[in-house]
C-alpha cells in the first residue's frame, strides 16, 4: 500500500480527481486503478481523472480520463480546473499555453478567478438524421433541441443511453445535450448533458456547452453565448468563418479547488 497524494477540483459541478504527475510516475494504462479513484463510494469519487505533466515545449500537459478508466478525448470544465490546479501548484502564473488530447491550449485566469479556455477550431456541424446536430469540439458531441419547458424532467440518463448505444454511435460513443433554447434573449440556453466514458448524465460538460453554443449560432445565437448546466453558468465566445467553421473559441467559467488529501492504494 502507497499514499497517493490527490487535489479534487470542480468546474460547474463536473469534478475530477487532479493529480501532479510532474515526476511522470503514474501509469496511465492501469484503468482499474483510475476507475477506483473516480468511484463514489469506493475510492474518491468524480467525473474523470487528470495527470498534470511537464511537457517539453509547453507549460504542462494535460492527460484526461474519464471514470470508467481509459483516456478519453479533450474536456473543456477539467481543462479549466487543470490550469486552475497548475496555477495553485506555481506552475504558471495567469496566463498559459499547455498540451491536451486535441493538441495546444491557451489560457487565461482573470480578476474574478473565472478561467478563459481556448477550445480548438471547430470544422463543420452535421445534421444526423431523426437525431439532432453533431459536432466535435475535442469531444464527440450529439446536440439535440428540445420544446419549452421540457429538460426539467426529462430522463437524461435513459435517452441520452438510447442515443450513445444506437447503432451510428455504439462503436465510438458519443456525448449527447440536451438543449432548451431561452424564450427571452437575455436568458441563458439550458443544457442537460449525458457524458460517455461517465456513462450518465453529469452536472456540466465544458466540450459540450461549447458545442451547444456553436450548433446554437445557427438558430440566432451570438458570441458570447450564456449556458446554464446543472452545475452553473459558462460562456462560449467565437468568431464565425464564412465557411461555416469557428475560431477563437473560448469556453469561460469558474474552475475550484474542492479538497485535498491522501488516499491508500
Ligand atoms: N466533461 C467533459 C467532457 C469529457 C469528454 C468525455 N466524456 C468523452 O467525450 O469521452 C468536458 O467538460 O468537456
Amino acid at each position: 500500500m502507497t499514499a497517493l497524494t490527490f487535489h479534487k477540483y470542480q468546474g460547474t459541478g463536473n469534478d475530477f480527481v487532479m493529480l501532479d504527475d510532474r515526476a511522470q510516475q503514474f501509469d496511465e494504462h492501469d484503468s482499474r486503478l483510475v476507475r477506483h479513484l473516480c468511484d463514489r463510494r469506493l475510492g474518491i469519487g468524480a467525473d474523470g481523472l487528470i495527470l498534470l505533466r511537464n511537457h517539453a515545449e509547453y507549460d504542462f500537459e494535460m492527460v484526461y480520463f474519464n471514470a470508467d478508466g481509459f483516456v478519453g478525448s479533450m474536456c473543456g470544465n477539467g481543462g479549466r480546473c487543470t490550469v486552475a490546479f497548475a496555477k495553485h501548484l506555481g506552475v504558471i502564473q495567469d496566463k498559459t499555453r499547455f498540451l491536451a488530447a486535441d493538441g495546444p491550449h491557451e489560457a487565461h485566469v482573470d480578476a474574478q478567478g473565472l478561467v478563459h479556455l481556448r477550445m480548438q477550431d471547430v470544422h463543420g456541424q452535421q445534421e444526423v438524421e431523426g437525431q439532432g446536430i453533431f459536432l466535435d469540439t475535442g469531444s464527440p458531441h450529439l446536440i439535440r433541441f428540445m420544446p419549452t419547458s421540457s429538460l426539467v424532467d426529462l430522463n437524461v440518463f435513459a435517452e441520452g443511453r438510447a442515443v450513445r448505444y444506437s447503432e451510428l454511435f455504439r462503436e465510438k460513443g458519443t456525448n449527447v445535450n440536451f438543449v432548451e433554447t431561452p424564450v427571452a434573449a437575455d436568458q441563458p440556453w439550458q443544457v442537460r448533458t449525458y457524458e460517455r466514458g461517465v456513462e450518465d448524465e453529469t452536472m456540466s460538460c465544458g466540450t459540450g456547452v461549447t458545442a451547444v453554443a456553436l450548433a446554437a449560432s445557427r438558430r440566432g445565437a451570438s458570441s458570447p453565448v450564456h449556458l446554464r448546466t446543472r452545475g452553473g453558468d459558462l460562456h462560449v465566445a467565437f468568431e464565425a468563418r464564412p465557411d461555416g467553421s469557428f475560431t477563437n473559441v473560448y469556453l469561460s467559467g469558474p474552475a475550484q479547488r474542492v479538497f485535498g488529501g491522501t488516499i491508500e492504494v
